[in-house]
This record gives structure tokens, sequence and C-alpha cells, in this order.
């Protein structure tokens, strides 16, 4: 598990430690680190351009340059706020031979010590345009300069980075927003830190927390899968979703609704019933999924609702609940249940996603006093508790119809497992995102690739 740590979190862990380190220590301990993995990234590159503000992350990138030059690179640096740059780090860098110039020659690797940790907004003109003219790889200092540090949010021009050096912990945008390859210089904040903002489930831990069978197993002891998703318009949702309970968890699926019969003749293994009533004990319950939202389909939500199991509510469940407050007083309250909403669905539920992504989960997740799984290329769960985990997908592969579907079912099945809610999300977004990857192999796929790709997708999360 990665922690994730916000910037008012990081200042004030670091005030401490500057309080006990002899003045620009750490500055120079990060800038090693920079120049570090900028010579590794050179390769036979002998030339480096320096993008520097006129804040500390600027002093970083003078240091850096400094230790270039100290290993016979030939360095320029443009100043943004020439009269704010960093003295003694400017200082040390036109002593080691740096240049200052107005503009960047052509260079072999360009560093960004535009801003860090004090950005606010997209990259301002004169910075955009230095930044628009570069056509060398980046190495950003801290974070990619015009990406929020703490919301990942990237409004406008930001610099593209290959990779990006942080200091003392990471950051909610190294998780949130593409830093290209991150890598990490200790300054010894750790004991200062506390417990992490957020976290960023890794394969291992996935493949840990997935739900295995064991010798005193059977098919009721893995949890049982209820899926109350379709209709005769969308059968094909029941087969996506109610496939994905069957392929994550050995665990036994039954199928309630209208698709029964698409979802026999394509998984004979689950137990289909025509009707909720009939669906027999399930141990939870995923509902929504091509459903409809009709006055049957209400009474179905009620009738999972009030089962006094974990329910996953997705898609149409979604709809239903925004549509019609009342739905939410069939829900027993200390039950476990999971929204997965898109940004649309989310929307019609709690208003505007906004720019703070892991903000508008945690909002909803408080006021439905519900897990929120809030879908997309940066997944986010969140917790009534606080608790939040994000993931951002490598690919956008899961872009497809009938994508979400599957993810339902994954996740349904993780809770009749007896998983976390919590950590259930957490785990079904990774697998779901790998299984993406894996399926389209750099080419489009539809939903039920993605979902054949699911046992491959827990094969690599477990090996790891
Ligand atoms: N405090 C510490 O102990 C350490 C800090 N370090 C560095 O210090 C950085 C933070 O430094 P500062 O707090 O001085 O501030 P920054 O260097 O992040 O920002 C400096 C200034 O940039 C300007 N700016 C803000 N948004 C901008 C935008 N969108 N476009 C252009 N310019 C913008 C603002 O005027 C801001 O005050 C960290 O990110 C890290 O690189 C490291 O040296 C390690 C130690
Ligand atoms: N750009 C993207 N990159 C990666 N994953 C994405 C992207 N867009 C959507 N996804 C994922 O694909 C799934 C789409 O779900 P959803 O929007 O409900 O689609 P559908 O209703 O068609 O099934 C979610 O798991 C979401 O996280
Ligand atoms: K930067």
């Amino acid at each position: 598990m990665r922690g994730l740590w916000t910037t008012a979190r990081v200042r004030s862990a670091e005030e401490r430690v500057l309080a006990a380190t002899p003045p620009g220590a750490l500055m120079r301990r990060a800038a090693l680190g920079v120049a570090a993995v900028a010579l590794e990234l050179l390769g036979g590159g002998r030339r480096v351009g320096l993008l520097v503000g006129s804040g500390n992350n600027g002093g970083d990138a003078l240091w850096a340059g400094y230790y270039l030059r100290k290993r016979g690179v030939a360095v320029f640096a443009v100043l943004l706020s020439p009269d704010k740059a960093h003295a003694e780090g400017l200082a040390a860098f036109r002593r080691a031979g740096g240049r200052v110039v107005d503009r960047l020659p052509p260079v072999d690797l360009a560093v960004d010590g535009i801003v860090g940790l004090s950005a606010r907004g997209p990259l301002r003109p004169d910075a955009a345009a230095h930044v628009a003219d570069l056509d060398a790889p980046v190495l950003a200092v801290d974070l990619p300069s015009g990406i929020d540090p703490d919301t990942g949010a990237a409004p406008g021009p930001h610099v593209r980075a290959r990779a990006t050096v942080t200091f003392g912990c990471l950051k909610p945008v190294h998780a949130l927003a593409d830093c290209g390859e991150v890598r990490l210089v200790d300054l010894g904040l750790g004991p200062e830190l506390g417990g992490p903002d957020l976290l960023e489930l890794e394969p291992e831990d996935v493949g840990a927390a997935w739900p295995v069978p064991g010798p005193e197993s059977d098919k009721y002891t893995q949890g049982v899968t209820g899926v109350a998703a379709g209709s005769a318009t969308y059968p094909g949702a029941a087969v996506l979703a109610t496939g994905a309970a069957v392929l994550a968890t050995s665990g036994m699926v039954r199928y309630a609704g209208a698709a029964a019969e698409a979802v026999r003749a394509r998984w004979p293994e689950a137990i289909c019933t025509g009707s909720i009533t009939d669906a027999g004990r399930v141990q939870a319950w995923v509902a929504g999924p091509g459903l409809g939202t009709g006055l049957g389909s209400e009474a179905v939500l009620r009738t999972v609702l009030e089962a006094g199991v974990p329910v996953c509510a997705d898609a149409d469940a979604i709809t239903m609940l925004a549509n019609n407050p009342d739905l939410w007083d069939a829900r027993d309250p200390d039950t476990p249940l999971v929204l997965t909403p898109h940004d649309r669905e989310y929307e019609r539920l709690a208003g505007p996603v906004g720019e703070d992504r892991v903000a508008a989960a945690r909002r909803a997740a408080e006021k439905f006093r519900a897990v929120v799984l809030l879908k997309g290329h940066v997944t986010v769960v969140a917790g009534p508790d606080g608790r939040t985990l994000v993931n951002r997908a490598r690919s956008s592969w899961a872009a497809t119809a009938g994508s979400g579907d599957v993810l339902a079912g994954v996740l349904g099945s993780l809770l009749a497992a007896g998983l976390d809610p919590v950590l259930a999300a957490g785990c079904a977004a990774k697998v779901h995102a790998l299984a993406a990857e894996l399926a389209a192999a750099g080419a489009p796929i539809p939903a039920s690739a993605l979902l054949r790709a699911l046992p491959d997708a827990i094969r690599a999360v477990r090996s790891r």
C-alpha cells in the first residue's frame, strides 16, 4: 500500500524537520536526488535545461544544476522571475559554470523547477510558453508544474513529465495524475508525517486480499452473490455482471430478473430465477446494471436494500436512489452499501463532481453513510469513516459500454466473500483496470473481452 500525504500535512512535517537540520541541507539532499535521476535519464546526452520558478522548487532545480555541472554536464537555466530566484541556489549554479539564458537552447533533458507544493492553478502564460517550446523529455521536480498537488487537477497548460522526483513522501498528485515514473527521495520526514491522507493499493495488496477457497471451503462458505440486473431491453448487463461475479470468486452466484434465460445460456453455473422473491439466500447483492427505473425495478431495489446483506448499487439503482429519496428508508443503516457512480450518476446523487474527485467521493460517502466508488480514469473509493483509496488506470481501454457492469459484478462477489467494503471496492477497481489493460494489449476491446481477462488479472495480482 502506498500512502499519500496532502500538502498541508507535508508542510507541517517539513517545518519540524527543517528546524532540526542545518539550513539548506534538505534542499541539497532533494537536489542531489534530482541530479542523480537526471543523469540516468540523460543516458549519453550532455545538455540539460532548467526552468526555474520563484520558490524553493526553483531552488531545487538550481542546486540540481550545480551538481550536474560538477559531473561535466552543460546546464542552462531560464529564470522565470529573475528577482525572486533562489539566491543561494543561483549563486552555486553560476559558480559551477551554469549559464542563465532567456530561452533554452536545444537540450537532451529539461528539468521543471517552475512550481512545486505552492502551485495554484494552471501554468502562468510566460511559464506555459517556455514549456510549449520544449522538445526534450522533462524531469519534474516534486511534481509536474501546472497540476494541482492535492487534487491532481490539470485545468490548463501543464508540464508532461517523463519522470518526477519527489521528496519526503508521495503527495496525492503522484497517484491522481500522470507524473511519469515517480521516484522518492527520503528526507527523514517519516516520523513527523503521521498516517497518510489517501492510500493506493499495490497489486500485491489486492492479491493478498483476494478471496480464494481453502481446504474447508465449499460453494456456500465462500459467499453467494446475488445479481439483480438486466431487463428484457438490456439482458446484456445481466450477462456481464453475473459473469463477472462467476469469474471473480469461486462462491456461488444467483441471478434474479427478466434476463434469466440469457444469463442461464451464457453462465450455466449461475442459479437463475425470474423474480427476486424466488432468489434464495445470498451474502451480498449487486443491483442496478440494465435494471431500468420503473416501478418494478424500484420494488426490486427495495427488496435488495431490505435484505440485510451488503449491497453494491450501480447504474439504474443509483438513478432510482437519486430520483426517489424514499428508497433510502428501505436500507438497514448498519449494513454496508457501496455506490458506484460515474460522474453523471454522481451528479444526480450529489451535484457536480468538480475538479477535486477525492473531495467529491468523500462528500457523498459522508452524506449517504455509504462507500462511494467514483468511477473514471482515476477511481476514488471513499468510506463513510473517511478512509480513501485511489486507483489511476494505466490505460483507458475500460472506457467502453458494459465495462461498469463487469466492475459491479466483481465488487458484489468480493462483498459476498466478506471483504471489508472499502477494500472490496479498491480491489475490484484495480483488477478491473488491469483486466482491461491485459485484454486490450493495445487495441480496443468490448466489455466481454474485459470480462474474459478477469482470471488473468486475478492471477497477475496473486502472483506478486
Ligand atoms: N520546505 C522544504 O523543506 C523543502 C522544499 N522543497 C521544495 O520546495 C518546494 C515548495 O517551495 P515553495 O513553497 O517555495 O513554493 P514553490 O516553489 O512551489 O512555488 C513558488 C511560487 O511559484 C508561483 N506559482 C504558483 N502557482 C504557479 C503557477 N501555476 N504557475 C507559475 N508559477 C506559480 C507562486 O508565486 C509561488 O509562491 C517543494 O515543491 C520542493 O520542490 C525541497 O527543497 C525539499 C525541502
Ligand atoms: N478513461 C478511462 N480510463 C480508464 N478507465 C475508465 C475510463 N473511463 C471509464 N473507465 C472505467 O470503465 C468503467 C465504466 O463504467 P460505466 O461508466 O458504468 O460504463 P457502462 O455503464 O457502460 O458499463 C468504470 O470502471 C470506469 O472506472
Ligand atoms: K515542478
